[in-house]
């Protein structure tokens, strides 16, 4: 595996390390027969957004169920350091009965916390991700982006430790999209989760992360982990820096020559 270094950074922040997420020499042979992963390493700190990016069908969303523990490894150590983990998919995956606001309660209600407390904390997390106003909105109501924000939201109020993600943003137009990725590294810079991200997207992996992983064809595994040296919150410029094209271009590099 190569360990790329980055140009030289204007500002490097200095966080403490808890190690959130591990995994070590993990593999996944699904019963079919299919090889998914193979030895895959990595660590995901406090502190760390990590983006994975690989061709597809190289195990990417098979890593993140590994994470959440809703899929087992077949070999290796997979090990989560914390209680509380939120997972946000391409799919809102709303209820379509509730309004913003009892979507982002969900949550509260499932921890039995008291009315007033999940109230509290969801026009919180609604007004973070820029919703108020919208809260009495139901999801057929509000733009896609909108909904992407709720689903945001509702992952927020679990307070999570290690927040995985996979895709969220590709399903959106292009200008949401940017809009959400600059909303999301603000919430990372503000909230210092661990963070686990699924793209498809070079830039937006360099934009929004500290660590850029990149896989192999399947059977997945890691070939190269690029570090971005960008301080947050990152400002929307940032994607015409040509420090940030170098990266970019670094991590295409190391895509494109697992095809050579
Ligand atoms: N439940 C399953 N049973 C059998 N094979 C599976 C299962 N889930 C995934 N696979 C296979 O494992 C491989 C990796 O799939 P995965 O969805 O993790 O890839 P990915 O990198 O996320 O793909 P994409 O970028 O296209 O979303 C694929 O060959 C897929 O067909």
């Amino acid at each position: 595996m190569a360990t790329v270094e980055a140009p030289a950074p204007a500002r490097i922040q200095h966080i403490s390390k808890t190690r959130t997420l591990v995994m070590e020499d993990v593999s996944k042979t699904f019963p079919t027969g299919t090889v998914a992963l193979t030895g895959v390493s990595l660590t995901v700190a406090a502190g760390d957004f990590v983006s994975v990016v690989g061709p597809s069908g190289c195990g990417k969303s098979t890593l993140l169920r590994l994470a959440s523990g809703l899929d087992a490894a077949t070999t290796g150590l997979v090990e989560v350091n914390t209680d509380s983990t939120s997972y946000v998919f391409q799919d809102p995956t709303l209820l379509q009965w509730r309004t913003a606001q009892k979507n982002v309660e969900l949550i509260g209600e499932l921890r039995s916390k008291s009315k007033i407390d999940r109230r509290k904390a969801a026009q919180e997390a609604l007004s973070l991700v820029g919703l108020d106003g919208f809260e009495k909105q139901y999801p057929r109501q509000l733009s896609g982006g909108m909904r992407m924000r709720v689903s945001l939201a509702r992952a927020l109020v679990a307070e999570p430790d290690l927040f995985l993600f996979d895709e969220p943003f590709g399903a959106l137009d292009e200008i949401t999209r940017l809009n959400m990725q600059t909303e999301l590294q603000r919430l990372f810079a503000l909230k210092q989760f661990a963070g686990l991200f699924i793209t498809h997207s070079v830039s937006e992996a360099v934009y929004l992360s500290n660590r850029v992983i990149v896989m192999s064809g399947r059977p997945g595994t890691v070939v190269a982990d690029v570090r971005v040296p960008f301080s947050y919150p990152r400002p929307p410029e940032l994607r015409f820096d040509p420090a940030f094209a170098e990266l970019a271009g670094t991590v295409s590099a190391a895509l494109e020559g697992d095809h050579r």
